[in-house]
Order: C-alpha cells, then structure tokens, then sequence
C-alpha cells in the first residue's frame, strides 16, 4: 500500500490586496478587493511505505502548505489526499493517531511544563497504552539522549535539546508516518548528524515513511533516495537524488599536479578534441573542467598521464548544493540542456569545484 497518494492537489489562499495611500486605505475599509494565491498547483505523487522522501523548494515554493493539507491542518481548494488510507482532513481523530509530525519552526510541546509532562498529555492525546507508552519513552529517551532534559520545562532547553524532545513527543505513538518540516533548521551540525541517524536508524527498524521538507541538502543527502523538488506549487522534479545529479551534474574538475614545470598550450594540445577547459593554477598546477556532456574523465586521463609525469590527480564532482541552486534559478529540472545551448565554464570568483550555469534564454520552462 502506499503511504501517501496525492492526486491533482491545489490550495488557493485569498489575499486582501492593499491600495496604496491615505486614499487607497480608505478604499479599503469600506470595499476590500481581493487576489488569489495559489500556493500549490495541481500537483500529484504517490509515496511507497518506508520511503525517506525530500520535500524541497525555495521559499515560496509551497512545501509548508502541501505538509499542512497532508497533516489534516489545512483543507485543499480541490484534488484528492489520502495518507494512510485515510483523508486527511475528515476523520481527524483517528487519522492523527497513525502520523507524527515536527514542524521546526513551532513547538509541539508545553513551553511552560515540564518535557514529560508535555509526552503525559500527548500520550492520552494519542491515546497510548500505559505499557506501550512505558516501552517507547524509554527506547525514545536512550535513543535521543534525553534523559536529563525531561523533568526541565521547555522553555529552558536549548534548540538542540528541543528538537530531539520534539521528536520524541512525535514518535510516542509508534506512527507509521512522519511529517517533518524542516527539523534540522538553526541546529549546529552535532546535533543535525544525530538527528540524522536517529531518522535512518527509526526508518529502519520499524519500516517509518518520512517527507522531509528541508533547505539543507545535506539532510536530503544523508537521508533521501528521492527528492520531490517544487518551485511556484508545481513539481518540477520528482526522482532519485542519484538520477538528479547524474542527470544534472554538469561535469567534473580534475586537478593535475606536475612533478616539473607544464605549459597551457601544451596541455590543450594533448585534449585536442575533447570539449574541456584548462585553467593554470601556478606552473605546476592545473585544473581542467570537464563538461558530462561533452567528454569522460578517462578520456582526459588517458591522453594526459600517457605523455605527462604526474605528481598527484584528483577528481572534484559538482555537489548537490550547486546542482539545486541551478534547478531552482531556471526553475525546471525537466528540459533538454543541448536544446538550451547550455554552456559550462569555471567560475573564476569562487572556490574550487564551484561551477557557473550559463544558459542561452533563461527563464526556464516550466512543467
Ligand atoms: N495562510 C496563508 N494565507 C495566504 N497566503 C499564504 C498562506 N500560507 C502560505 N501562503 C502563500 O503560499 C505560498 C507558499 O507558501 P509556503 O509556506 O507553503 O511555502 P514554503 O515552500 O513552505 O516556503 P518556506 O520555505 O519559506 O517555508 C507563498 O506565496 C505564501 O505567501
């Protein structure tokens, strides 16, 4: 069964439009004009039980509004949900019961009461057995370390220390699916790395499907084998996170260091041909961008280390990072990169390995 179905969903917001001025605030207490936002646009997708998906966009995208119309908190304008079988936002009481969901930017938890207390009243809430609310809060609290912080009121805790009690309290009822709005966020990369294996480690053992929305790719990295990319409330990309960089990955740099002295010209020379970019980084260092389109690393290789003594090689992929920043800014994952007239070169004002995307008519069509 699938955890997730989602068919042709829209949420349209109405927003008051304010007139300008005196005259125009006038204006609008007596006759309020309205416009339409539509946060989500028709978007459709299904997710397999025990899948780690990423939910990712830019602000704006639409991702927190998908997340509440999925969590019952928000009813769509129109298209169809079911989330465990259930729809999400009739039949509230039992639905609740088989999800969990942490949203980073909001608290679940009493700020004022103690953690445990808070995990009490979210156990009757959720309406767990003494005995398996017994088990759980003891796996959850030596999971999460979280041993000291539960008699501690909320408010006292760090971000840190919040997060994990806030995954505990969304985990009490052992749910088979959990919503996770950006839980990494504001949190130093200690406590992201736990939180990370812990959702690997709760994914595994009891088989938890999880949509991760998140900014930080290194959550979708560590955690996801597909990513659901939205932009302006439709997906522009819905795959694995290998397909997307294979498919996005705009090529590789390889760095050659010489035992003596190289020349420029000599090396363009020896990759006559191929369709790749030397750059000198001093006599004995030199970097060559290699475009996925155009040529392979061993083609390169092959006609360098045959003719040349080489001190030391290495290969720097184009990461995740850079890959999504360029999805986003043409705003689709889905068109022919030759079509465009793509053209790849080195970003001379940045680090190694940092790639800059030009394209002919930006724009980007969208799906
Ligand atoms: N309650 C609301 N009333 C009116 N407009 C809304 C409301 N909630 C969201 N929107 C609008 O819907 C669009 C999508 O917002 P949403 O919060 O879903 O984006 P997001 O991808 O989660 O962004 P972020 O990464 O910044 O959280 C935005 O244009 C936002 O202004």
């Amino acid at each position: 069964m699938n955890a997730i179905e989602v068919s042709r969903l829209r949420k349209e917001f109405k927003v008051q439009r304010n007139r300008e001025g005196v005259k125009g605030a006038l204006q609008d207490l007596f006759r309020r004009e309205y416009r339409h936002v539509t946060a989500v646009n028709d978007i459709s997708f299904t997710i397999p039980q025990g899948e780690i998906c990423g939910y990712i966009g830019e602000n704006g995208a639409g991702k927190s509004t998908t997340i509440k119309m999925l969590t019952g908190i928000l009813v769509p304008t129109s298209g169809d949900i079911r989330v465990n079988g259930f729809i999400p936002y009739k039949e509230r009481e039992k639905f609740v019961r088989g999800i969990g969901v942490v949203f980073g930017q909001r608290s679940q938890l009493w700020w004022d009461i103690g953690v445990i207390e808070s995990f009490q009243l979210l156990r009757k809430v959720y309406r767990v057995g003494a005995e398996d609310y017994r088990q759980r809060l003891n796996e959850l609290v030596e999971r999460l370390n979280l041993g000291d912080l539960l008699n501690r009121p909320v408010r006292k805790l760090s971000l840190g220390q919040r997060m994990r009690c806030e995954l505990a309290a969304s985990l009490l009822h052992n749910p088979a699916i959990v919503f996770l709005d950006e839980p990494t966020i504001g949190l130093d990369i200690v406590v992201k790395t736990e939180i990370r294996e812990f959702l690997k480690d709760l994914n595994r053992r009891y088989g938890t499907t999880i949509l991760l929305t998140t900014h930080d790719l290194q959550d979708i990295e560590a955690l996801c084998s597909r990513v659901i990319m939205l932009d302006d409330g439709k997906i522009i990309y819905d795959g694995g996170l290998e397909e997307l960089k294979n498919r996005w990955g705009q090529g590789k740099e390889v760095v050659f260091r010489f035992p003596e002295a190289a020349a420029l010209d000599n090396l363009e020379r020896l990759t006559e041909g191929l369709r790749v970019q030397w750059t000198m980084e001093n006599s004995y260092t030199a970097k060559v961008w290699v475009p996925a389109e155009h040529a392979g690393i061993s083609d390169v290789l092959a006609r360098v280390v045959g003719v040349m003594d080489i001190a030391d090689i290495q290969i720097i992929e184009t990461n995740t990072d850079d890959i999504v920043r360029e999805i986003y800014k043409s705003g689709s994952a889905s068109y022919n990169r030759s079509s465009r007239g793509l053209e790849l070169s080195p970003r001379r004002d940045e680090g190694e390995g940092s790639r800059e995307l030009q394209t002919a008519g930006k724009g980007g069509s969208k799906s």
